[in-house]
């Protein structure tokens, strides 16, 4: 319960020095208690007094601090034996001790309640997420996006999508600029991932989207029952071997699809083991196909969160270059105390139409994959010229391709890899393609550093964009409690050429969309501990945060479900290396699924399974930086599986 909530529900109290509005100092507060427990003193008699009041006021100070009660002492049992002697002769006194009482047995269980004893697995289309019957569709795949941002200013007069892009957007010819940070590619796969599963924007109704709201990899699982079917084997809880569910995947990079199949063999290794292996004995019976997946499921969305926590968000923060092993962990719980409601958990999540756009990284995609890329569209959009396709042709032969993929997603291939007859891939082939990433730097942010080929998708982002009305960038900046730019110039860090860009375009800097506005604003500077890791547009690098930390605190099987029941007691150190190795990798998670399902195609201590998200040029520079020998212990070679 709020300090000041509680402090003007006494019904006595009249403090010297206490705060007359709303305004609040803790000195003030004190001075209040001061005289609250002299107040309380004065109706209390008889040799007991002293004990009486140390009984009154440890309840009092467990509802403020939220101190654990320690119950061997009858605490509650001498109130009540006090309020019954006292309620005859001093009933205001009694209602007072009552409402202490009152308020801390109310306030002891969470409303409305956080856990529900059923559905303790991850729905197939993100249904019953949140707990409350009303909201049980939250999130739900086939859901509109939230809106996170009101319209204050009306945008006015657009430039034409295409001038936009073509000026502000656009990669030039042969000028790729790096980033400064070293990021590598393969950060940036595991980014795809992560907003493959949140984002699946439906073409006929670019309000709807496809995909379920939570970080439950939907790109592996599949976003509802069907897809869920045609990746599950039906027997013990398994995956189709080295097979995902979200066909969007394969003309990404094929990095990505080879991260992808890591989880899905991690998939495979957890429902192997909690089989053979189960404790409590509940997968005794061979036929429990349904709560071996389910399970399974769990425990590897756990190592996509801890991934993203451990790999990518320290990344992000360029927290290699401290000894530090320090997390934000979103997931934490925060109880009553002084000053705070709790912070709830587990309460369900619906990502916003804005989130898309702050989401959206094009400029990011390394000199190789914008080639990649480039080749891959002329095939699947069937034209030499990707970039001058417009947004209908886009959409009806993306549609046509999809569509005629092989029903059985085990069939995909990606870069002409082929499946042994186990239907596996090769490890070396997987085990390359992160390879290759990690040597790959990857693109800044900033104006003028997306690829050509994607034109047609950028062009539609801002014409989606508009029908939807999404707002400007300013009215966002204020949405988030950010101070809006006043001017062009504060906008771009003065960057003189995009100045007058702008100026022509919008004219007025509360003109500006959203998206492009992004896509242009100064970045933040690189390689600083902090945010310095991905050197994000300023906006952006602050929203990711406010919209990470819903994402994975709002999700229940993150929070108040990620129990050790619910998990089959999974241990989660099963998947470490020895401690020699471990210490090597900063508190890194990620080196573990490489190296346990990709065996033989890495040596243990290399840069490339340790730190993949940076180009280990730039890692070995980063650990030099911490001041201690880590760096001598990593072997930074490229490793050549065969
Ligand atoms: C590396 C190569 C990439 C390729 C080939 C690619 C391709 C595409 C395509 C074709 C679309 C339009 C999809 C549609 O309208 O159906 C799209 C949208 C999008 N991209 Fe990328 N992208 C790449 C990298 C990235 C990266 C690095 C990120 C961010 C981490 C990203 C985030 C998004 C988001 C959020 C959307 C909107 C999705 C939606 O609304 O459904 N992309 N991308
Ligand atoms: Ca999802």
């Amino acid at each position: 319960m709020q300090f000041s909530k509680f402090w003007n529900s006494l019904p006595f109290v009249k403090p010297r020095n206490a705060p007359s509005k709303a305004t609040f100092s803790e000195s003030n507060a004190l001075l209040a208690f001061g005289n609250l427990k002299d107040e309380i003193s004065k109706h209390l008699h008889g040799p007991n007094q002293v004990d009486e009041l140390g009984v009154i006021w440890d309840l009092i100070m467990q509802i403020i601090f939220g101190k654990p009660m320690d119950d061997s002492k009858f605490l509650m049992e001498r109130l009540i034996q006090l309020m019954a002697t006292k309620n005859s002769t001093d009933p205001e006194f009694v209602h007072f001790l009552e409402r202490i009482l009152i308020t801390q047995l109310w306030t002891d269980i969470t409303k409305p309640p956080t856990m529900l004893a059923n559905y303790s697995y991850r729905s197939d289309d993100g249904s019953h997420y949140s707990r409350l019957e009303r909201f049980i569709q939250l999130g739900k795949a086939g859901s509109h996006y939230s809106r996170f941002a009101p319209i204050k200013t009306p945008l006015s007069k657009l430039p034409d999508a295409t001038q936009i892009f073509d000026n502000l957007m656009k990669r030039d010819e042969n000028v790729f600029k790096e980033h400064p940070s070293g990021i590598s590619a393969t950060l940036f796969y595991l980014a795809i991932i992560i907003t493959h599963d949140l984002f699946n924007s439906d073409h006929g109704d670019p309000t709807i989207n496809k995909n379920s709201s939570y970080v439950d990899l939907s790109p592996l699982y599949g976003r509802n029952k069907a897809e869920q079917e045609k990746v599950r084997t039906g027997v013990l809880g398994r995956l189709k071997p080295d097979t995902f569910a979200d066909s969007r995947i394969l003309i990404q990079p094929p990095g990505v699809g080879a991260l992808l199949i890591l989880f899905s063999r991690n998939h495979n290794y957890i429902a192997d083991y909690l089989f053979q292996n189960s404790e409590d004995g509940r997968f005794k019976d061979q036929n429990n196909d349904e709560q071996l997946f389910q399970t399974a499921r769990l425990i590897n969305c756990g190592y996509f969160l801890r991934i993203i926590l451990y790999n990518y968000l320290r990344t992000i923060f360029c927290l290699e270059r401290t000894q530090s092993t320090w997390i934000l962990d979103p997931t934490k719980p925060y109880g009553k105390s002084f000053l705070f409601e709790p912070l709830p958990t587990g309460i369900g999540n619906q990502v916003s139409l804005e989130f898309n756009y702050i989401y959206r990284w094009h400029p990011a995609i390394a000199e190789d994959d914008e080639k990649w890329i480039n080749e891959e569209l002329k095939r699947v959009l069937k034209t030499d010229h990707p970039e001058d396709i417009d947004v209908e042709t886009f959409k009806k032969r993306f549609g046509e391709w999809l569509r005629n993929l092989p029903a059985d997603p085990s069939e995909w291939t990606f870069n002409n890899m082929k499946r042994d007859e186990n239907g596996n891939f090769p490890n070396s082939d997987i085990a390359n393609e992160l390879i290759k990433g990690t040597e790959k730097i990857a693109g800044a942010f900033g104006a003028n550093n997306i690829p050509l080929t994607l034109r047609v998708v950028e062009v539609l982002g801002i014409q989606s964009a508009r029908a939807m009305g999404v707002c400007s960038l300013n009215d966002f900046r204020k949405a988030l409690n950010l101070v809006p730019y006043k001017s062009f110039e504060e906008m771009t860090d003065n960057n003189k050429v995009l100045v007058d860009k702008l100026k022509n375009l919008y004219g007025d800097i509360n003109n500006i969309e959203l998206y492009p506005g992004l896509m242009v604003e100064k970045t933040k500077p690189a390689n600083e501990v902090g945010s310095g890791g991905l050197a994000l547009p300023f906006t952006i690098s602050r929203a990711i945060l406010s919209d990470a930390t819903n994402l994975v605190r709002n999700d229940r099987f993150f929070t108040d479900d990620a129990n050790l029941h619910n998990i089959a007691y999974w241990n989660w150190k099963n998947l470490e290396r020895p401690d020699k190795i471990e210490s090597l990798a900063s508190g890194g998670i990620l080196h573990q699924l490489i190296l346990k399902h990709l065996p033989d195609c890495y040596p243990e201590n290399s840069a490339f399974a340790l730190y993949p998200f940076t180009i280990p040029t730039k890692t070995m520079s980063n650990l030099q930086e911490r001041g201690d020998n880590l760096w001598t212990k990593i072997d930074f070679n490229k490793p050549n599986p065969k």
